[in-house]
């Protein structure tokens, strides 16, 4: 058996094409969404994030707004410039791109953003009401992963998941969006004893460690979904460098019902949810009077 592959581009293009219809829609009553976003340093990875970012958001019709700071800036220069982007009117959403440098007080710059903007969906707030099935604002890359599964499959009921990764902004959300689906969840982290066995019960297989091809093919189970959300940059037979996935792909072929590539996989839908958290915080903010949400299912 050969896995069907799920190709993140296409349906991230599909989602891409609702938010930029919606957003035509809101533009005929004045509203353009615009998304601000932060970046501090010269972390080379994120300026790719960033600069992919701001094109997307650009083609769909947003506003966007660049931040670009120096790597010593500090934790009361990022709030207050937060604070300033929560007071204005035309910034819907704010992403401030992590990691942030070594010194910064990460956890207190998120705090600071308005959680009606807070796009990421990384705040207290949001996290809280995520957890507790109300209506909240998703992280994104979580969010794409459901997107992604709902591609394959809509009979999540009882289906059992396995998340490996319990990080505040993949792992944990990720949980919590299966678990609200109705599927069986158990999160495994560095600490789970025998992950392989573990991970053969799952129907669902979300990976989101960070360690190239650390789940080997054999640990899936026969013709489970299995959503590969690492990024790992690795040098390649031919010296290139190369982005790898958490999963071992080619091995996981032959046992996988249906499969993530990296790249091509959660990554592009990560940036798509992103634009539509926007878009949403935009209608969202003139309370019901701009219509319908975007939502996940067509
Ligand atoms: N495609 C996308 O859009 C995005 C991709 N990513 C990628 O996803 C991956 C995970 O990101 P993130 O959640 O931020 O990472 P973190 O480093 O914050 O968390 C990693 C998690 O994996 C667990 N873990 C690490 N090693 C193992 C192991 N050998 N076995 C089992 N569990 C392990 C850790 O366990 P413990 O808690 O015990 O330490 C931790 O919970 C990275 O490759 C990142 O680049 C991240 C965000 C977006
Ligand atoms: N506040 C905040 N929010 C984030 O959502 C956030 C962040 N900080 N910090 C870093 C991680 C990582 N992340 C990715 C986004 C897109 C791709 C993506 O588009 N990847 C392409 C490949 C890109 C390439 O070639 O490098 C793909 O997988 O096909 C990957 C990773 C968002 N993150």
């Amino acid at each position: 058996m050969t896995a069907t592959l799920i190709d993140g581009r296409a349906v991230a293009e599909r989602l891409r094409e609702r938010v930029a219809a919606r957003t035509a829609e809101l533009a005929r009553h004045g509203v353009i969404p615009g998304l601000a976003v932060v970046l501090v340093g010269e972390d080379p990875a994120s300026q790719v994030y960033v600069g992919s970012k701001t094109k997307q958001a650009a083609a769909a019709g947003l506003k966007h707004f660049d931040h670009r700071l120096p790597a010593s800036t500090g934790t009361s220069e990022l709030i207050a410039l937060v604070e300033q982007l929560n007071g204005r009117a035309d910034v819907h959403g704010i992403l401030v791109q992590l990691p942030l440098p070594a010194g910064v007080d990460s956890a207190a710059v998120l705090a600071a953003i308005d959680p009606a903007k807070d796009v990421d969906g990384f705040h207290a707030v949001n996290a809280g009401r995520l957890a507790l099935g109300q209506d909240a604002t998703v992280p994104c890359t979580p969010l794409g992963c459901l997107i992604l599964i709902r591609e394959v499959t809509r009979d999540l009921a009882g289906k059992r998941a396995v998340v490996v990764g319990r990080s505040n902004i993949v792992g944990k959300p990720m949980a919590q969006l299966l678990l609200q689906n109705d599927c069986t969840v158990t999160i495994a982290h560095s600490r789970t004893r025998d992950l392989p066995q573990l991970c053969r019960e799952a129907e669902i297989l979300v990976a989101a460690i960070g360690r190239p091809k650390a789940i080997a093919g054999d640990w899936i189970r026969p013709g489970a979904i299995v959503i590969d959300v690492g990024i790992n940059r690795t040098v390649g037979a031919d010296g290139k460098s190369k982005l790898v996935g958490d999963v071992d792909f080619d091995a996981a072929l032959s046992h996988a019902g249906a499969i993530t590539p990296v790249p091509g996989g959660v990554g592009p839908m990560t940036i798509a949810c992103l634009l539509m958290n926007t878009v949403n915080a935009a209608i969202r903010s003139r309370a019901g009077t701009l219509g319908p949400l975007i939502g996940v299912s067509q």
